[in-house]
């Protein structure tokens, strides 16, 4: 399917049942990929995604001289170079992870990194993340448009540390990238956030998990400031979870046909910000059990409206608004004014496609207030947005159709969507 080509979205005929397996969390591999690159001997990263955004990060990684391999199973074979190679360029595509992750490993090599990616990540912010990696001793030549993309980290082989103050207010992400390469840091990291809000916690929480798990001291004990102490980050085997984010339109699956839903290895602890959606889907009507099983979402075929601050998850808001568009009472979803930094302006997207079906979306600077509404087919725009396109293929499980553009977006982050969605919809195991 080239990406100009529709994709009807499949109708349920009936309550959906099914079993499903997702693959490994984009958030996970990603943080895995690049402590293992900077760790003191090799790793193996179990089940991890191979989808654009990690792809993207492997390739960066093995562009500075890591050695990833693929072994038969699936699994990666991480070598960490002695040093970090410069005089290279690194394509960050529209990958938030990458083009902030990336930016102070890049420091530690031993020559220049250009950095550049898709049109949008000239858009997405990273201005405070340079200035925080200034302060720390890096050397980065963002003249071409100051505090974007593209522009050039000249590596010098190590960056001082310290502690920096920085407003991570516009993405987590900078926090987490200052936090995953400190401990190589001469003197470590401390950062401080001194904006307004900090939105996405649970995934700084999974930096600070990661980043103990390999060894790292990490001292967490008061709100948003984090110090990683200079030292080794330990080569190790992990196994990456099943994204959970992803995993939220095959359960709204179940919430909105009636039917039933296991998503399998669902973690009993996660750091992830889609467990809880086990919160989520229980207050919108769903049953929710946690077993040995999986995750297993039963719905009776009512869907309730909710008042939710999704900051912490905001991952979650394209596929809670399709939800919730699909409910027998109003929604609003706030704490989510970040999420139009994200692939696309989240928030005017969603209104403007569920809108265009029919829907009464109302769009506030940090929210959206969803009404719902009687909703006909329609062409729905994805705006390379992985999650307007699995947000579109939820609401075209209860309205016939629902045209998606390009939705081979979702490769972002899930290999073969359609595949799974078409096994989803048949109540089989996905084969790949
Ligand atoms: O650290 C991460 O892996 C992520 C952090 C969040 O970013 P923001 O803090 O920019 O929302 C999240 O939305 C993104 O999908 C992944
Ligand atoms: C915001 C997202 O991605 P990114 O890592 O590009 O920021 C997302 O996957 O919802």
């Amino acid at each position: 399917m080239t990406t100009s080509e529709l994709w009807t979205a499949p109708t349920s005929t009936g309550p959906v049942t099914a079993r499903v397996t997702v693959p490994g969390s984009k958030s996970a591999t990603n943080r895995a990929l690049l402590l293992a690159t900077l760790a003191d001997g090799p790793s193996a990263l179990r089940r991890p995604l191979r989808s654009r955004d990690s792809l993207l990060m492997a390739a960066a990684l093995r562009s500075l001289g890591v050695g990833i391999g693929d072994l038969a199973d699936g699994s990666w074979q991480v070598d960490p170079p002695s040093a970090l190679r410069g005089d290279v360029s690194v394509d960050v595509g529209n990958a938030g992870t990458v083009m902030r992750f990336a930016l102070p490993i890049a420091a530690l090599a031993d020559g220049p990194v250009h950095f550049d990616g898709d049109p949008r990540s000239h858009e997405r912010p990273v201005g405070a993340l340079i200035e925080a990696l200034r302060s720390l001793g890096a050397d980065i030549d963002d003249s071409a448009r100051p505090g974007h993309f593209p522009l050039t980290v000249r590596g010098t082989g190590a960056v001082p540390g310290g502690l920096v103050e920085i407003d991570s207010s516009a993405s987590s992400q900078f926090v987490s990238a200052l936090l995953l390469a400190g401990a190589r840091f001469e003197r470590g990291v401390e950062v401080r956030h001194v904006g307004e809000r900090l939105p996405s916690l649970p995934h700084i929480r999974m930096t600070v998990d990661m980043l103990r798990q390999a060894g790292v001291a990490v001292d967490d004990t008061e709100p948003e400031r984090w110090a990683v102490a200079p030292g080794r980050i330990r080569g190790r085997e992990t196994t990456i979870e099943p994204d959970l984010s992803n995993a939220a339109p095959f359960l709204a699956a179940a919430l909105v046909t009636g039917g039933r839903v296991t998503v399998a290895d669902w973690p009993e602890h996660t750091a992830q910000p889609g467990d809880r959606l086990r919160e989520i889907l229980t207050l919108m009507g769903a049953r929710c059990e946690l077993g040995p099983d999986g995750l297993t979402v039963t719905g009776d075929g009512g869907v309730h409206g909710v008042d939710l601050d999704l900051s912490g998850e905001s991952e979650l808001t394209p596929t809670i608004a399709a939800v919730a568009a699909l409910a027998d009472e109003p929604s609003r979803l706030h704490g989510i004014g970040h999420i139009r930094l994200h692939e696309t302006d989240r928030v005017a997207a969603l209104a403007k496609e569920l809108n265009n079906l029919g829907g009464e979306v109302i769009e506030g600077e940090d929210e959206l207030v969803i009404k719902p509404r009687p909703l006909h087919g329609g062409e729905f725009a994805t705006y390379d947005d992985h999650r307007l396109a699995t947000a579109a293929a939820v609401i075209g499980l209860r309205v016939p159709g629902i045209h998606v553009e390009n939705v081979g977006t979702t490769g972002k982050t899930l290999p073969d969507f359609t595949g799974r969605w078409t096994a989803l919809l048949a109540g089989t195991e996905y084969q790949g």
